[in-house]
């Protein structure tokens, strides 16, 4: 098969937003181990053949080979905050965003969700349990960055604004990634468990 560009499927950028303080978790969660690994290295190794990697965050605070560090725009501000530095950092195209504690994705989850965008399209994402779409471990067009600053300097801090939600494809969770996040230790603890 032809692949002109050499990246596949992969023709997306890699996004981290890993600027949080983790108060829920009550100790930095990016670096608790699940299986031995940090839950930062478990989210990273899904986004690996991401022909561009970046990683938002406090400058300093984490080594992540390969991945390019890219301060917040607006430090402590949230995972919007987050989206706007990532979406100016990334080349013109499509941006996966992950939090540091959402373990359970994997390539082919990343792969399912750049299958499903569109032309039109400005945002994929998977829809939870409850039928509303999850606006973390989601693709995002850079296009959108105009329409997230105007957001975040009228005072807003919701993710799942991001994109307009006519523009929002969205698809049953994938069988290829668990989208539990891990916001406490308990969280933690039931992915542990076997039967969990
Ligand atoms: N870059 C950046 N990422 C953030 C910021 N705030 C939260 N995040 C990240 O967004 C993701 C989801 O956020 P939360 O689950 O609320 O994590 P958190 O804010 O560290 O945890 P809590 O303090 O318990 O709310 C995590 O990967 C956080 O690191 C921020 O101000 N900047
Ligand atoms: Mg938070």
């Amino acid at each position: 098969m032809p692949d002109p560009d050499g990246t596949g499927p992969w023709n997306f950028t890699a996004a981290i937003t890993a600027g949080g303080q983790s108060r829920r978790f009550g100790s930095d969660k990016a670096l608790a181990l699940l299986a031995g690994r940090a839950l930062l290295d478990h989210v990273a190794a899904a986004l690996e053949q991401c022909p561009r990697r970046l990683l938002v965050a406090p400058p300093g605070r984490y080594t992540l080979p390969g991945w390019t560090s890219v301060a917040d725009t607006r430090p402590g501000e949230g995972p919007l905050a987050g989206l706007e530095a990532a979406l100016g950092a990334a080349p013109p195209g499509w941006v996966a965003l992950s939090g540091v504690d959402l373990p359970g994705l994997t390539p082919a989850y990343w792969t399912t969700l750049a299958g499903a965008r569109t032309l039109e399209a400005l945002s994929v994402q998977v829809l939870d349990p409850s039928g509303r779409p999850q606006p973390l471990g989601a693709l995002y067009h850079t296009s959108l960055l105009p329409r997230v600053s105007a957001l975040l300097d009228a005072g807003e801090r919701r993710l799942r604004l991001a994109a307009p939600p006519e523009w929002i494809v969205t698809l049953a969770p994938p069988a290829s990634g668990d989208l539990r996040n891990i916001n406490t230790p308990a969280d933690l603890a039931a992915l542990q468990d076997p039967a969990g």
